[in-house]
């Protein structure tokens, strides 16, 4: 018998006793959840009969309210420990799936060979005390992750263990059967992580436990920096280990760290969609997603139409050449930069000693307060106390001068009047208010009076209710036009700015901001900065101190000025920021290579910047293919796993109907071949709706095509046609990418997004274009 059947045999008895231990569990917990789910639901039914329901006297009441209270509780204990319950089932129900996927055998120095069965999750025996498997996380499992058999070590709390890796194998079994065994040299061997590779792609990500890499597996562990800066070619695995190393913390601090205090921000939607799956397939809660769109949105979108990134790009893109669009395009470059950032750092020092704009508080055609009484009363407190305590201590002095102008108006005709005309609703609140207050008892001999105050008070703070609600949330403070002051004063701004100077292109933004604000709109490359004036005026009272975690995926897309937002809004958060700078697609983040926003964001000795260069997720035809679309310098740090694969293709069409017949033909003909994800890649939204309305009449009616649109959350299975900003982060089995002609992309800032496009296929890349092709497509495609 040779050492592997022998091995293959033991390793078969050793899975009947851990799946013996783990069905064990299994019925115990599935008992307990079966009694715990009749206690709830008795509750739930028997509630309203066990509480003693008295109302007759005061002492009664009290005692009914203490036994709802007491059954409530009892409720929401019995709730909890159902849930607890159900999770624990499904964990053990992953578990007897599979078990484990590694082992390791390790000897302390001068110990004993100890053997380790590395899983999902842990699994301990009834007596507490026997490890049958040690979850990924444990400070034991970084053994298989980060080393070969011979010496090596694991990080403990106080220091190091030192020791010999005697045994390294892995293991996949699936439905609780051993299916295949693996003795290896390498630190993860490469024929399961060559297996993974080959699989179709499904349509949300997958976590990679089982054949974590070691570079990957620095990321997710690192606990030593407060910024962890991650560049990383395209399909390095960059959100994957981002997704790992949540799971990692939440186990790692599970005491003093939870979802809610870790916040992702996303690209878009169908990003936000496509990740979800992971930390529950892991046994973890999601932790909160966002995108910085949905941020915008919630400060500024409500009182202002603000443009989104996507739009911005979209007319960028139709405004290329134009002179409008140049100057455009200057302006959101500027906007997004440090230097600008600076200017406004300055500027808001500047405003503390004098020129923060106010709204007066104006009832009809009479003002309340105006806004150079504002303007005295803020600055009549020490600047040394911050805007935060000004603009409170304002906000506390204006809801008493609207108070204080509600009485001064009892007497006026208006009110009198409008008490006259008041409905039997309020006459009823009214009356209720004055019993309440001790009126209407016989000594007292002037009801009638205290109604006619009370309506006619009821009467004056209707009317300026509107103003009470918008001084609570601050909105006395004009951040729109203090921000616009930036650029209505040419000697404002070069006092302001670093160097003294104006950037290129000034007075066009000059004008542009009082087109666009004038009218209550916002162009994207303005709406971080006056959020940033806007918050930094409040004295940042909304900043998010509870997160502790901060992820920024596809980093490269984020202008400096939003990375130094971001780091103000989380001000105790440690950063894990991932991107690729060869994936740098937008405007706003072009000007800094896409990086040097985020790595100048903390001091040096907290900051980890990374690297990783192997290319997973596509064939290594494709990775060679692709490497070629960036200038040369770009592609030098990208290797591809060595995954076979057919060749990219590149197909000229005589016009955009021959286009059409053939990426539809060969729709068919990967669908045959089972591909289940197919992604149709536009460059922008208005030929994505052309493309899929033209796709749909072609193809059977049984084909799923769908058009992901920027507001789709869900990615679907079949054919998805989206342009290519919605594409980030996500992949296909197979892309087809619609027309990628030089007309379409055939300038210098096309080049990244064409690589980002092409990057998105995990087994084919089929490449289609009328008229030239895109000069950046390289030659040997044919
Ligand atoms: N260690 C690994 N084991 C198995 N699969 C992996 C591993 N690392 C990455 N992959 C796979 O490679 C693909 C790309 O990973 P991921 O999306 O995390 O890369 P990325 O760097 O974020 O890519 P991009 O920047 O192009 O969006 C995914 O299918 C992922 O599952």
């Amino acid at each position: 018998m040779n050492e592997q059947v022998s091995s293959r045999d033991e390793e078969e008895q050793r899975l009947l006793v851990v799946l013996e231990q783990v069905s064990r569990r299994m019925r115990k917990e599935l008992s307990l959840l079966g009694d715990r789910r009749e206690d709830v639901v008795g509750i739930r039914q028997d509630f309203w009969d066990d509480v003693r329901m008295n109302f007759s006297d005061s002492t009664e009441v009290g005692e009914t309210w203490s036994s709802i209270v007491q059954q409530a509780e009892l409720l929401a204990e019995r709730e909890r420990s159902h849930r607890v319950a159900s999770e624990m089932v499904e964990r053990l129900t992953r578990q007897f799936d599979s078990p484990y996927f590694a082992r390791i055998d390790f000897a302390e120095k001068g110990g004993e060979d100890e053997v380790i069965y590395i899983g999902r999750a842990s699994l301990v025996g009834e007596d507490g005390e026997t490890f049958y498997v040690y979850d990924w996380r444990a400070p034991v499992s970084s053994l298989f992750y980060d080393h070969e058999p011979g010496p090596a070590s694991y990080r403990i709390p106080d220091g190091e263990m030192e020791g010999e890796l005697k045994l390294k194998r892995q293991f996949v079994i699936r439905g609780g059967q051993l299916k295949h065994l693996f003795d290896t040299s390498e630190t993860v061997g490469d024929e399961i992580l060559q297996a993974v590779l080959s699989e179709g792609s499904d349509t949300a990500m997958k976590s990679i436990v089982a054949t974590i890499q070691k570079e990957q597996n620095w990321i997710i562990r690192d606990e030593k920096h407060k910024l962890l800066v991650v560049q990383g070619a395209a399909g390095s695995g960059k959100t994957s280990a981002a997704l790992q190393r949540i799971a990692y913390l939440l186990y790692r601090f599970r005491q003093s760290l939870g979802p809610d205090q870790i916040i992702m921000f996303s690209p878009n939607p169908v990003f936000k969609g496509y990740i979800s799956r992971v930390l529950p397939d892991l046994g973890e809660a999601n932790m909160r997603q966002m995108t910085f769109r949905e941020l915008i949105e919630a400060r500024i979108g409500r009182r202002f139409e603000v443009e989104d990134l996507f739009s911005q790009t979209e007319i960028l893109a139709a405004e290329d050449g134009t002179p409008e669009g140049e100057a455009r395009e200057r302006s959101v470059r500027y906007k997004g930069s440090e230097h600008f950032f600076i200017t406004v750092e300055s500027y808001l020092k500047r405003l503390e000693q004098d020129g923060v704009r106010f709204r007066s508080l104006r009832y009809r055609t009479e003002t309340i307060v105006s806004a150079e009484e504002m303007a005295e009363r803020f600055y009549s407190v020490r600047a040394s106390e911050g805007f935060g305590a000004r603009a409170s201590g304002l906000r506390r002095w204006l809801l008493e001068r609207l108070k204080a102008w509600v009485e001064s108006q009892l007497d006026e005709a208006w009110v009198e009047e409008a008490a006259e005309l008041v409905d039997s609703e309020d006459i009823q609140r009214a009356y209720v208010d004055v019993r309440r207050r001790g009126g209407f008892h016989d000594e007292v001999f002037d009801d009638e009076e205290q109604m006619s105050v009370r309506l006619k008070k009821r009467v004056a703070e209707a009317a300026v209710d509107p103003l009470v609600k918008a001084v609570r949330r601050y909105r006395f403070l004009d951040a729109v036009a203090t921000y616009r002051e930036l650029f209505e004063s040419r000697t404002l701004f070069t006092s302001c700015s670093p160097d003294g100077k104006l950037p290129l292109g000034w007075e066009w933004m000059s004008q542009r901001s009082e087109e666009t604000m004038g009218r209550k709109a916002i162009d994207h490359e303005d709406a971080t900065p006056l959020m940033y004036v806007l918050e930094a005026l409040e004295g940042f009272r909304l900043v998010e101190g509870d997160i502790l975690h901060v992820f920024v995926d596809e980093a490269q897309d984020y202008s400096p000025f939003q990375a130094a937002y971001l780091r103000r809004r989380y001000p105790r958060a440690r950063l894990t920021v991932l991107g690729d700078f060869n994936q740098a697609i937008y405007i706003q983040s072009q000007e800094s290579g896409g990086f040097s926003g985020w790595t100048r964001l903390m001091a040096p000795d907290v900051t980890s910047v990374l690297r990783l260069t192997t290319s997973y997720r596509s064939t290594e035809p494709i990775v060679q293919y692709t490497k070629g679309i960036l200038a040369a310098e770009d592609a030098v740090g990208i290797i591809p796993f060595q995954r076979k694969g057919e060749a990219p293709k590149v197909i000229a069409c005589k016009d955009g109907g021959q286009l059409g017949d053939k990426v539809a033909e060969d729709i068919n003909g990967l669908l045959a071949k089972g591909y289940g994800t197919i992604g149709v890649i536009t460059k922008t939204a208005h030929e994505t709706g052309n493309a899929s309305a033209l796709l749909k009449e072609l193809l059977a009616d049984e084909v799923p095509v769908t058009l992901v649109t920027g507001a789709s959350a869900e990615l679907p299975k079949g054919v998805s046609v989206l342009p290519s900003y919605l594409a980030k982060g996500i992949e296909f089995d197979a892309v087809l990418v619609w027309d990628a002609s030089s007309a379409r992309y055939g300038k210098e800032k096309d080049r990244k997004l064409l690589y980002t496009v092409c990057t998105r296929a995990l087994h084919v890349l089929h490449i289609y274009h009328t008229g030239e092709a895109s000069p950046w497509l390289p030659e040997q495609g044919g």
